[in-house]
């Protein structure tokens, strides 16, 4: 069993929690110079843990700061630590956001844990009326598949349904060695803006689009699409090319094409 030591508290590591802490000061500095927070700003901390990033949040003043840490022993200690910190013991999967932006909308920060990064996204994309915006450490491969263009082997379902309701930018790189316990991994800082499109409306259908498009990627896109959906007017792409080749644009358009054909 891996244990770690921090200020006088030592915690049993859980590897189902994803904990894996940074040690590097100067990183945490410039996660939160690219969150940009400012003194009006309503924080929303994923996975505190020692408070590495916590430490360096307060620094930037905002005017609330909540975090919400599932292990027990860890949300003792930022609330012991960190007394200005709102601290949630409890699953960030389970808590309410609009429940937590109902004075104002959040900007939300977190080195999050791996095995819930998915569910994490796609929480934080379906409660982005909530949010001004995310700084995100994540494993460095699923931050270039969130930031990935078209044509590339990066590019696929969770490019698309992410970059075409948010704009999505890769920061930078961070080692595995400055994390302790040491990941298998690197990590990188992705930064996540909703933003308001036609298409939120429809954000399910158009999402389910996404996935039958790529769901065989050596398909074209009339082989994938052809199925669930009526093609026979599409004139805005050619339905030849694969879904990897669509830009984000592109498939807003699609999706725009066949719903009104079918509507
Ligand atoms: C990768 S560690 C990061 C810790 C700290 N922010 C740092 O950078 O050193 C992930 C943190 O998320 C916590 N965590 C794991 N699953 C969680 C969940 N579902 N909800 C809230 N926190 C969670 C872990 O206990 C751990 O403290």
């Amino acid at each position: 069993m891996t244990k770690v030591e921090y200020k006088h508290t030592e915690i049993a590591v859980k590897k189902k929690f994803g904990q894996n802490f940074l040690t590097d000061r100067n990183i945490c500095r410039k996660i939160v110079l690219s969150a940009e927070i400012e003194k009006n700003d309503r924080v929303l901390e994923i996975g505190p843990g020692f408070g590495a990033l916590t430490s360096a949040i307060l620094e930037a003043s905002p005017k609330s700061f909540t975090a919400v840490e599932k292990d027990r022993a860890l949300a003792a200690f930022i609330r012991k630590e960190f007394s200005s910190v709102k601290v949630i013991e409890g699953d960030f999967l389970t808590i309410d956001i609009p429940d937590l932006s109902a004075e104002g909308p959040l900007k939300i920060m977190g080195n999050i844990p791996y095995s819930i990064t998915s569910p994490i996204l796609f929480k934080l994309l379906d409660n982005r009326k909530n949010i001004v915006s995310e700084t995100l450490m994540m494993q460095h491969e699923v931050a270039q598949r969130l930031a990935a263009k078209p044509n590339t082997k990066e590019y696929g379902i969770l490019a698309v349904q992410l970059q075409t309701f948010c704009e999505v930018s890769y920061l930078f790189k961070v080692s595995r060695k400055v994390f302790r316990p040491k990941p298998d991994v690197d990590s990188a800082v992705v930064n996540i803006i909703p933003r308001t499109t036609s298409l939120d409306e429809n954000e399910k259908a158009f999402r389910r689009f996404v996935r039958t498009a790529f769901s065989q990627r050596r398909k074209t896109l009339q082989n994938n699409l052809k199925k669930n959906y009526d093609l026979s007017k599409v004139t805005s792409v050619d339905l030849t090319r694969r879904a990897e080749s669509l830009s984000i644009d592109d498939f807003s358009s699609l999706f725009r094409e066949i719903s009104s054909l079918a509507g």
